[in-house]
């Protein structure tokens, strides 16, 4: 089969055989204004200023598991060291994005904290806040923790009724599979009556039950974050026109550090998929920290990973930049066109940065007008100083 070059702007060499007429094999195209084949250097990604970050607040009672949460998904803290975690007093603040590509902060808010306070500043902590997740400690009676879900929805919504709710019933590790649903359902009807008689009827909580001794406490961060990504849906996109020009059959767009996958195609997710890759990411930066240029655990450069399963099946990992990785799940006959794949890769990653070019040129754009509100004389002043 011949293989035509194209020299598009995003052009995808389908895997697919030539059609009737035998007029060349089928060519798909990213979105128009996407950018070239993988010729580029990898651009660099710069942190947004603390202030345009968008902000999760992890709240719950004592105990409830929010350190853990916050060390094993951020930190690489194993679930065991969380036995030793001192209990915390003070809102701690993590801005993971240093070491993660998404930009973000997690605001880890002690349990025994006063909200009637005055010290404790409502309007700030709420106010620039993305998601709430309130944790609840599913092996402990919850009806105090439901209480205090109640108010502090009620006035996290009153400040900021853009805030996503996400309620986290966790530490389900005790709980056998019956106990779960039941607590689950439990939780959901307690929850959505309170909200109802406080006349909050409106507000929408999302439950997800997790545990940081598996992989669920990292599917439903992966959930809240794509809630505060505006470019979800482009990603989404770019992640379909993907595997259907290459014959991969999943495909999720990963935060290496954390673990938490950004994007998927539109197929629906396995959990198993998900583990899988999971571990693959762990087993890359182990290999990357010890043969790789760099002892960060970051990738160090156009790193990729390739393992066979015994069912026939591919896991294949590209890097896409120092942050992000792309891991494929294919049939192991579809990789035979590794070729194509990798050329449709390297689209695909020059269409992501394009992606989130467009999201820093704007926030730059935002930054200046704000600057001109505030100090609309400005340009004036630095005419006068040169004249
Ligand atoms: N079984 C189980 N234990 C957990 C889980 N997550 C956290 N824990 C344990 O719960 C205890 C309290 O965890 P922390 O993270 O300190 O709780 P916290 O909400 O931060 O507590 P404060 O700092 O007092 O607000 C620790 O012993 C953790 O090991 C989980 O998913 N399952």
């Amino acid at each position: 089969m011949s293989r035509n070059t194209f020299k598009g702007s995003g052009i995808l060499i389908a895997d697919k055989s030539y059609d009737d007429e035998g007029a060349g094999p089928y060519v798909g195209s990213f979105p128009k204004g996407f950018g070239y084949g993988p010729e580029d250097s990898e651009p660099e990604t710069t942190a947004a200023s603390p202030e345009e970050q968008p902000r999760i607040l992890l709240m719950g009672l004592r105990r409830s598991g929010k350190s853990s949460i916050q060390k094993v998904v951020f930190h690489k803290v194993s679930p065991n060291e969380t036995l030793f975690l001192e209990s915390t007093n003070k809102i701690v603040k993590d801005d993971v994005s240093n070491s993660s590509f998404v930009q973000f902060q997690v605001w880890d808010v002690p349990g025994q904290i006063d909200f009637f306070d005055p010290t404790f500043d409502s309007e700030t902590i709420f106010g620039g806040c993305g998601a709430l997740i309130f944790v609840i400690d599913a092996q402990d009676d919850y009806i105090e923790a439901l209480a205090r879900l109640q108010m502090e929805v009620t006035r996290a919504y009153k400040i900021n009724p853009n805030i996503k709710f996400e309620v986290f019933i966790h530490k389900v590790d005790g709980l056998s599979d019956d106990n779960k649903i039941e607590t689950q359902r439990d939780i959901h009807q307690r929850s959505t009556d309170d909200l109802a008689e406080a006349g909050m009827e409106n507000v929408h909580l999302s439950f997800h039950l997790t545990s940081i001794y598996d992989h669920s406490i990292f599917e439903a961060f992966s959930k809240v974050v794509q809630k505060l990504i505006p470019q979800l849906p482009v990603l989404e996109n770019l992640l379909n026109i993907l595997i259907s020009n290459s014959g991969i059959e999943k495909a999720f767009l990963f935060d290496v550090m954390s673990k938490i996958y950004i994007a998927t195609d539109s197929s629906p997710v396995d959990m198993q998929c998900y583990e899988l890759c999971c571990d693959m990411i762990d087993v890359v930066i182990d290999m990357s920290c010890i043969y790789g240029a760099r002892d960060d655990g970051a990738f160090d450069g156009d790193s990729s990973a390739i393992i066979k399963l015994n069912t026939n099946t591919i896991l294949y990992l590209r890097e896409v930049n120092r942050h992000l990785a792309l891991i494929c799940i294919l049939r192991e006959d579809s990789f035979d066109k590794q070729g194509l794949i990798d050329y449709n890769f390297g689209c695909f990653r020059k269409a992501i940065q394009q992606v989130f070019d467009i999201k820093k040129q704007a926030a730059a754009a935002r930054a200046k007008t704000n600057a001109t509100r505030a100090f609309p004389h400005a340009n004036g002043i630095a005419e006068g100083a040169t004249s």
